[in-house]
């Protein structure tokens, strides 16, 4: 794929704690590397990666293949707490880790300018279990408390860090898909012709995300 060459461009953004492992994460992710160095992010940072996303009909039937542009947004964990203040849930545990995102929603909306987010939730250093300070039991209950998919990944030795990203994207790309389909439909009641989804290129983009 040369630089402009996508069906669509879409930005992911990784809020956590400090030292959490938010870059080492996206590191593994787009270089299938690990940096065992702390060195934290000052302000903001990404990295970008090309996947090709295969969708599926409703029986699980191939759909159509798009190409697509990731963009991986990497916050400075000590900085978040200030923009993302009223969207951070502290864990009750002696850890004293936060998670992101789960007090409330309708605030990370109005922060992210994004009116219905696509989130996971990821407890990452899942290759450090002897040293765990975080109860997996209560991070699953408050994923599944607002149906957000939460996995237990290590940027250390590759688990789970592809399968959480690829979920991110698959609900993103199936909003998107619904999006399409219901502008489609309702160019179809004016007189419109296409049923059939087209890829969309990322500046006539009409999601909110
Ligand atoms: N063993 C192990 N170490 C990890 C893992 N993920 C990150 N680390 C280490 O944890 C430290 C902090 O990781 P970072 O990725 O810099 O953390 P961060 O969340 O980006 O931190 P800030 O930039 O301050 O927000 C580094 O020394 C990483 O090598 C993991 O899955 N397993």
């Amino acid at each position: 794929m040369t630089d402009g060459d996508y069906d669509y461009l879409i930005k992911l953004l990784a809020l956590g704690d400090s030292g959490v492992g938010k870059t080492t994460f996206l590191y593994r992710y787009t270089d299938n590397k690990f940096n065992p160095k702390f060195i934290t992010t000052v302000g903001i940072d990404f990295r970008e990666k090309r996947v090709v996303y295969n969708s599926r009909g409703t029986n699980g039937s191939p759909g159509k293949t798009f190409k697509v542009h990731l963009q991986l947004w990497d916050t400075a964990g000590q900085e978040s707490s200030v923009f993302f203040r009223d969207s951070f849930l502290p864990l009750n545990d002696p850890s004293h880790h936060n998670l992101p995102l789960l007090t409330k929603p309708s605030q990370l909306q109005a922060n992210a300018y994004c009116e219905n987010p696509d989130i996971v939730l990821i407890g990452n250093k899942a290759d450090l279990s002897d040293q765990r300070e975080v109860n997996e039991r209560q991070a699953k209950d408050l994923a599944d408390k607002y149906g957000i998919p939460y996995f237990e990944t290590s940027a250390a030795t590759g688990q789970n860090v592809e399968k959480a990203v690829d979920t991110l994207l698959d609900l993103i790309m199936k909003r998107m898909e619904q999006c399409v389909d219901k502008t489609q439909a309702s160019d179809t009641a004016n007189g419109g012709s296409s049923g059939k989804l087209e890829p969309v290129k990322p500046e006539e983009k009409k999601c909110a995300c």
